[in-house]
């Protein structure tokens, strides 16, 4: 009954076992098709940029085990599909025990970005908890030549929802570390919130697809970004 106490009160990676497990974040990527959320997650998870991606349907799982201030933390990611037809079966199972969301936009089309509102509508109706961080992205920061949103305009709706913004490119090598920054961002916010609930990110489906080892895996090693 004390261990149950404790770990109600600090210590959710030992309810079961009483031995340290890693704890597992879910992070979901949400905003239009097109934007490059399966290409900001592969890079993130997998440390490349896929040559070719297919529109996402449902949603695809990557993960990436990262270690911060001595505690290993599995970041699973949930790729998610922009397409209406693609996703609306699956939009409970998105925000179900959701730890925090980012939010993706395309600097190089403006409607992506227009369209946060409907996105940001969506996730406040799911009752997502206000203590779920939210972060806004946004991508292709390399096609300098044909940006449509500005950083100004861009900052100011950050700022009035209360999200830090980043700007990066999933496609630019140079740019990876921003990519990784968006993500050990939410990492070290969620792991700083001591009172997060003792849950697991939802089993559904029971184990997401494992991705391939690669041996810089452990490149989110070391300490906070933030
Ligand atoms: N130049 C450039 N192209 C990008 C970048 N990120 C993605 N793309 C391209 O944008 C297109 C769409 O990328 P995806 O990652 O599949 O887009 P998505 O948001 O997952 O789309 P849905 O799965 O339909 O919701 C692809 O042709 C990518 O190669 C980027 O940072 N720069
Ligand atoms: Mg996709």
């Amino acid at each position: 009954f004390m261990s149950m106490l404790s770990c109600r009160s600090h210590q959710c990676w030992h309810w079961r076992s009483h031995l340290p497990e890693t704890r597992i974040f879910k992070i979901i990527v949400i905003g239009d098709s097109n934007v490059g959320k399966t290409c900001l997650t592969f890079r993130f998870c997998g440390g490349t940029f896929p040559g070719k991606t297919e529109a996402t349907i449902g949603v695809d799982f990557r993960e990436k085990t990262v270690e911060i201030e001595g505690e290993r933390i599995k970041v699973q990611v949930w790729d998610t599909a922009g397409q209406e037809r693609f996703r609306k079966s699956m939009v409970e199972h998105y925000y179900r025990n959701v730890h925090a969301v980012v939010f993706v936009y395309d600097v190089t089309k403006m409607s992506s970005f227009t369209n946060l509102k409907t996105w940001i509508e969506e996730c406040n109706g799911h009752a997502v908890p206000p203590l779920v961080p939210r972060v806004l992205v946004g991508n292709k920061c390399d096609l300098k030549d044909l940006i449509q949103v500005p950083s100004s305009l861009a900052l100011k709706f950050a700022d009035a929802h209360n999200m830090l913004l980043f700007e990066t490119s999933a496609k630019d090598p140079q740019e990876s570390q921003n990519v990784d920054a968006i993500f050990m961002c939410l990492v070290c916010r969620l792991k700083a919130q001591r009172s997060l609930p003792c849950r697991d990110a939802e089993g559904w489906p029971p184990q997401p697809q494992p991705q391939p080892r690669r041996p810089d895996e452990a490149s989110g090693k070391g300490s906070c970004p933030c």
